[in-house]
């Protein structure tokens, strides 16, 4: 069975709650689609009114980080459960600026897809490597390794069910997009190593987004590539660009 595209904005750290309800009015008639799953991931305090102003339209809420343990003395920190009672459906773990600027380890990303597939979340779960290991020629060893650190103990059913996002670092908010061949190789790469792995229906059935500059010129040659089925765009979620993304043939 053919894979759905899905095509999901991660806002990060941008939209304050009234911009947010804006932007999503904004966005209502240009993100219409059948063909392709719409997100928007949203800063936790836009989580309430974002599921409001979506309500009725095909867009699914997401967050942008979650705690993985249920409650308790973590000041600052929200949980899954948390998330799923506000009707978030998906949640962006293991970012790059997670990892590099909050120091999240595998370990910790490995602990939060658990509990996120645990409570019924879909974990958006980035991988992607620096420039400098792409020019050492170590990007395909390296996503591999993470991989199967963040999806240690997770089970083949669980990991058809997520979506897979491969970020090249040195594309991320830099305009520098991969070119739609380097992202294919990479997210060719990730199937196969899921295949090796978890066998060949879970390879078949996850889905695995490109991100890093994509922009409403760039989609269709992206989202045209076998591997590729989708997109998580960050600066182009923004604005009424999204639209095309979301309607890239
Ligand atoms: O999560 C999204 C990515 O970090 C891509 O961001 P960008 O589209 O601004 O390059």
């Amino acid at each position: 069975m053919a894979r759905k595209k899905i095509v999901a904005g991660n806002w990060k750290m941008n939209m304050t709650p009234s911009q947010a309800v804006k932007l999503v009015e904004e966005l209502k008639p240009l993100v219409k689609s059948d063909d392709v799953d719409v997100v928007y991931c949203v800063p936790a305090i836009d989580i309430v009114p974002v599921v409001e102003a979506v309500k009725g339209t095909n867009v699914a809420v997401g967050a942008e980080n979650m705690y993985f343990e249920e409650k308790g003395a973590y000041t600052g920190e929200i949980s899954a459960e948390m998330l799923v009672d506000a009707g978030v459906k998906y949640v962006v773990l293991g970012h790059s600026e997670r990892r590099d600027y909050f120091k999240e380890c595998d370990c910790m990303i490995n602990k939060k897809v658990k509990k996120a597939l645990e409570v019924g979340l879909t974990p958006i779960l980035c991988c992607g490597e620096s420039l400098e290991q792409r020019e050492m020629g170590i990007t395909l060893d390296w996503i591999r390794m993470q991989i199967k650190s963040d999806l240690a103990g997770v089970t083949a059913e669980q990991v058809a069910s997520m979506v897979i996002a491969y970020e090249p670092i040195w594309a991320i908010g830099t305009g520098k997009t991969a070119t739609s061949d380097q992202a294919e190789e990479v997210c060719g790469a990730i199937r196969a190593c899921i295949k090796e792995v978890y066998g060949e229906a879970t390879a078949e059935a996850v889905r695995i987004q490109y991100g890093g500059s994509v922009n409403a010129g760039n989609a269709a040659e992206l989202f045209a590539k076998p591997d590729i089925d989708g997109g998580l765009v960050g600066g182009a979620s923004l604005k009424a660009d999204f639209g095309k993304i979301v309607n890239y043939k």
